[in-house]
């Protein structure tokens, strides 16, 4: 198991797995995406023709939901049986219905036991784990735990200047109700006790990394000092 684990919530686009992917690659670190278990189960219950609303159908696909992914942050692949969903997850029609899997408290337990075995599991001396319950839920004993925000303005911005075929309103319009579905669930907007807010707001992507590592660096000594 790593010795040092790094949990980081945050909102949609707020930058939680561009920034992580990064800092976990400068510190030699393990990658854990969170999200990517949600909108694969999203995508398979999609690919099954069940209704994502249907939350006694999508737990019984659960038996059936064979699920993979790398924690190499250089090369993260999402796998659901032989099929590579690793671009297929990002799909609007997979962002569009994965709030309604992610709501169901048995579809949480589930993939927080897949997330906590991954942990148990991570080969380096560290793993970043990014989401939206990982501070509070999935690793509240973490070395370090980092909110990661940026003011909505700024992540619909963010988001409508990645290449997509959406206008810069829809993605925005997206990115809010996922939140606002989102935020009924979990509370990834405050930081929790003993959890170090970093505000990208006006910071580059460079410089958000490095307040990350800042906080990472400042947060594992402190622990490691008891
Ligand atoms: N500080 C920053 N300055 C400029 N761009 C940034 C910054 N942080 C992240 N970005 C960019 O914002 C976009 C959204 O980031 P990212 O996809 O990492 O967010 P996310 O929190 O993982 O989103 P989601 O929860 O929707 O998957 C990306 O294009 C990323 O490169
Ligand atoms: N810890 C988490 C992580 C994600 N979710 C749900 O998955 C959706 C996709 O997450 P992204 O990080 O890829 O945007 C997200 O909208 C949540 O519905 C979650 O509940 N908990």
């Amino acid at each position: 198991m790593a010795d040092i684990i790094v949990a980081i919530d945050g909102p949609a686009g707020s930058g939680k797995s561009s920034v992580s992917k990064a800092a976990a690659r400068r510190l030699g670190f393990d990658y854990l995406d969170t999200g990517a278990a949600y909108r694969a189960l999203a995508w398979f219950v999609l690919d099954r023709g069940v209704a994502p609303e249907d939350s006694e159908a999508v737990l019984s696909s659960l038996d059936a939901f064979d699920y993979s992914i790398s924690i190499d942050p250089s090369e993260p692949v999402v796998m659901v049986g032989e099929t590579d969903v690793t671009d297929a997850i990002r799909e609007p029609r997979v962002s569009g219905v994965v709030s309604a899997i992610a709501r169901v408290p048995e579809v949480r337990t589930f993939v927080t036991g897949i997330f906590r075995s991954t942990i148990d599991a991570a080969p380096h001396a560290g793993i970043v784990v990014e989401g939206r319950d990982i501070t509070t839920v999935v690793a509240p004993d973490a070395e370090a735990r980092i909110l990661l925000t940026a003011d909505e303005e700024v992540r619909m911005a963010r988001r409508s200047a990645e290449l997509t075929t959406e206008s810069a309103a829809v993605v925005g319009e997206q990115l809010r109700s996922r939140d606002r579905a989102d935020s009924r669930v979990v509370d990834f907007l405050t930081a929790a006790d003993g959890v170090v807010t970093v505000d990208s707001t006006h910071l580059d992507f460079d410089q958000t990394v490095d307040a990350v590592l800042e906080v990472i660096a400042r947060e594992t000594t402190r622990t490691s000092h008891g």
